[in-house]
C-alpha cells in the first residue's frame, strides 16, 4: 500500500460535484486526474481550467487535470473518488475493474440508490469491483457543489467500515474550507444522503404550489423523523441521521435554490408532468430515481414513509403536488405522538 500523504488521486465523473470534489482536494494540496465522459470538457478543464457547464464563473487550480480516456486515470490511482450519476455507476465499475490497482481504495460521492437492485452505492462498489469493504468509504454532508467551488466553508463526513481506511480518506479531502469528520457508519452516512434527497423533493413541491414555510417545516421535520426510522431500521445509527449526513444535508438540500432535488420538486408544485421535469433538469436529481427503491425496501420492511409515498404519487400523476402534507397518510381521528 502506498505510504499516506503519496497516494494518487482519480475523481471519476467531471459533473458538478466531481469537478468540485477534484478541486477540494487539490486546495488541500493533492494533485487529481479527473475523468470527465466528454473530450471538449477534458480539454477546457486542461487548458482554461474551467468546466464552464457545470460550474460556470470558477476557476479550477493547476494541480487539477483531466482525460476522457478512463484507463489512464485509473491505472495505477491509490484513492478513487466515484461522482456519476447513480444509474450509471455500476457500468463504470465493470468497465473499470480489471484496471484497478489490486490495494486501491474506491470512495462513493454519489447519493443515490440503484434502481433495478435497491443497492446503495458501497454495495454495488463492492459487488462489481470485488474490493472488501474495508477498502470501500463514502463521503456524504451539506455539501452544495457550487457554495463549495466558491470556497464558502463546510463539512463532510467520511465512513468507511475500516477505521483507518476513513482516517486516509479523510485526510485527503479537505483543506482550509471543507473539514472533515469520520465514522464507520457506511449505512447510515449513505441512506443520509440518499434519503434527505426525497425530501428535498418534497419541500420543493411544496415550495413550487406556493406554500409558505410553516408547511416547508412541517414536511422537513416529519420528513426526519420518516427518513431517520427507515435509517435506522437498515442498520443506521440515530448519531449519523443527526449529524452532517442526516440533519445537516436535509437543511441544506431542503434550504437551497441551488439544489437539483429541490429544484425538480418545485417543478412538480408548479404543474410539470415528471417527463417535463426529467427533461428540464440539465444535471442530476438523484430523489426521483431512489423514491421507489426506498419505498420497495419500507414496505418489505414494514415502515410507513408517508412522505415518500406521496412523492411518488405525485411523480405518477396520483396526486396533486397542492395535496401533498405532513400528516396525510398518517392522519386519523387519534392524535399522535410525534
Ligand atoms: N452537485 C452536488 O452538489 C452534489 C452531488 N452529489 C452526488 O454526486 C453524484 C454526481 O452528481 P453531480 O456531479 O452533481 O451530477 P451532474 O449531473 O452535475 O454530473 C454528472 C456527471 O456524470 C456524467 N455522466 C452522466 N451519465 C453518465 C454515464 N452513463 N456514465 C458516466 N458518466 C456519466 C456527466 O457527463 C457528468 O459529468 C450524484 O450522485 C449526486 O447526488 C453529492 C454531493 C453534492
Ligand atoms: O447533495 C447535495 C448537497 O449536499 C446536492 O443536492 P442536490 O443533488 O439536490 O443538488
Amino acid at each position: 500500500m502506498t505510504e499516506p500523504g503519496t497516494e494518487r488521486i482519480a475523481v471519476i465523473g467531471g459533473g458538478n460535484w466531481g469537478t468540485t470534489f477534484a478541486k477540494v482536494v487539490v486546495d488541500g494540496g493533492r494533485p487529481v486526474t479527473l475523468w470527465a465522459r466528454r473530450f471538449e470538457q477534458a480539454v477546457e478543464i486542461n487548458d482554461a481550467h474551467r468546466n464552464t457547464q457545470y460550474l460556470p464563473g470558477i476557476d479550477l487550480p493547476l494541480g487539477l487535470t483531466a482525460n476522457h480516456e478512463l484507463e489512464p486515470v485509473v491505472t495505477g490511482a491509490d484513492v478513487l473518488f466515484l461522482s456519476v450519476p447513480a444509474q450509471a455507476a455500476r457500468e463504470r465499475l465493470e468497465e473499470m475493474r480489471s484496471m484497478l490497482k489490486e490495494d486501491a481504495i474506491l470512495v462513493s460521492l454519489m447519493k443515490g440508490v440503484e434502481r433495478s437492485t435497491g443497492l446503495r452505492m458501497s454495495e454495488v462498489i463492492a459487488e462489481v469491483s470485488g474490493i472488501p469493504m474495508e477498502r470501500i468509504a463514502v463521503a456524504s454532508g451539506p455539501n452544495i457543489a457550487m457554495e463549495i467551488a466558491r470556497e464558502e466553508p463546510t463539512a463532510i463526513v467520511v465512513a468507511s467500515e475500516s477505521r483507518e481506511t476513513a482516517d486516509r480518506v479523510a485526510r485527503i479531502a479537505r483543506n482550509s474550507y471543507l473539514r472533515s469528520f469520520v465514522n464507520t457508519d457506511v449505512v447510515g452516512t449513505e441512506y443520509g444522503g440518499v434519503l434527505k434527497n426525497l425530501i428535498a423533493i418534497a419541500v420543493g413541491i411544496v415550495d413550487g404550489v406556493g406554500y409558505g414555510e410553516n408547511t416547508k417545516a412541517a414536511v422537513m421535520t416529519r420528513g426526519l423523523a420518516e427518513i431517520t426510522q427507515f435509517a435506522l431500521t437498515m442498520g443506521a445509527q440515530a448519531s449519523t441521521m443527526m449529524g452532517l449526513a442526516g440533519l445537516g444535508d436535509l437543511i441544506a438540500t431542503c434550504e437551497s435554490p441551488l439544489s437539483r432535488n429541490f429544484t425538480a420538486g418545485r417543478l412538480l408544485g408548479q404543474g410539470y408532468v415528471f417527463e417535463d421535469v426529467v427533461q428540464q433538469m440539465e444535471q442530476t436529481a438523484e430523489g426521483l430515481r431512489s423514491v421507489r427503491p426506498v419505498l420497495d425496501h419500507a414496505e418489505a420492511q414494514g415502515i410507513d414513509m408517508p412522505i415518500a409515498r406521496q412523492i411518488d404519487a405525485v411523480l405518477h400523476g396520483r396526486m396533486k403536488p397542492a395535496d401533498l402534507a405532513p400528516h396525510l397518510a398518517t392522519d386519523d381521528d387519534t392524535p399522535r405522538g410525534e
